[in-house]
């Protein structure tokens, strides 16, 4: 069985302070994994963790068979926030871009035709190649954020990790970000960790759920998690689950402020 994130006993500190602990799963190739927990809850800090960007833990984590610092080119992240100097007035074309040239350690304006080529052929594929000279600065939330999945995807990863890809988007971008997530899943194949608070616009595309408070409360298929006794252990009795037709929907009294 080839997977591709395995983790054991993993406890994630910043400075001794054990931001989240005791973690135990697995994901195979293609998989989807929703990552999902009350603020605080560690999701965030695990995700930078399987990037390779923060190295202090306990316990075992691999990432294709490796420490994730060893395989950091084969993983692509879309972080929660994404800031631009809005003085340079950056093409979209320009944004995606520059996902392959950071990856490569280059910063600078002479763009190679092949990665422009690429980035046409990233934008073509999430539909959003009509919008390639438009300035990013003016774009929908919803735009930037299919852009910005699109940027990920220049370095062709393996595994792609998305920190809250949904929030700050209103009922339509969520529907147009999630149909770029499915087709990714469907097309590519991608395995993917997505961190949301809210489960439901990314139901049908999560293979597992796991939902975390600072600890693993559960794993597993989205049927397994998904249960009022589960649910309710974290956001209390008022939560629920509830099937309509074939479909599990989760109703979590948390209401999610943040403040930018
Ligand atoms: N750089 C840091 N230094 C110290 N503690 C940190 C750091 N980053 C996060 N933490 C702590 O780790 C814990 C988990 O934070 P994390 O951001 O991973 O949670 P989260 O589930 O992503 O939350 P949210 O839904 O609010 O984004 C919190 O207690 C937080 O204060």
């Amino acid at each position: 069985m080839e997977y591709v994130i395995e983790a054991e006993n993993l406890t994630i500190t910043y400075n001794g302070y054990e931001a989240v602990k005791d973690l135990t799963f697995k994901l195979k190739k293609g998989e989807t994994m929703l990552l999902l927990g009350p603020n605080g809850a560690g999701k965030t800090t695990l995700l930078k963790v399987l990037a390779g960007f923060h190295t202090e833990y306990r316990g075992r984590v691999l990432v294709f068979g490796k420490p994730p610092i060893e395989v950091k080119d084969r993983v692509a992240y879309v972080p929660q926030t994404f800031s631009l100097n809005t003085r340079v007035p950056l093409s979209v074309l320009d944004v995606v871009a520059m996902g392959a040239l950071y990856k490569r350690g280059i910063v600078h304006f002479n763009v190679p035709r092949e990665v422009i080529e690429r980035a046409l052929e990233v934008l073509d594929f999430l539909g959003l190649k009509h919008i390639a000279e438009r300035p990013f600065r003016e774009l929908s939330g919803g735009q930037k954020q299919r852009v910005l999945i699109a940027r990920a995807l220049m370095s062709n990863p393996d595994l792609l990790l998305l920190d809250e890809p949904l929030s700050a988007l209103d009922p339509k971008a969520r529907i147009d970000a999630t149909s770029a997530l499915s087709k990714i899943k469907e097309e590519i194949g991608l395995t993917m960790v997505i961190t949301t608070h809210d489960v439901n616009p990314l139901i049908e595309i999560g293979d597992k759920v796991m939902l975390i408070d600072r600890r693993l409360v559960a794993f597993g298929t989205p049927e397994e998690v998904l249960r009022d006794e589960i649910i309710g252990s974290v956001y209390g009795p008022a939560s629920r689950t509830v099937k309509v037709g074939e479909r599990l929907y989760c109703i979590i009294g948390d209401v999610h402020l943040r403040v930018r």
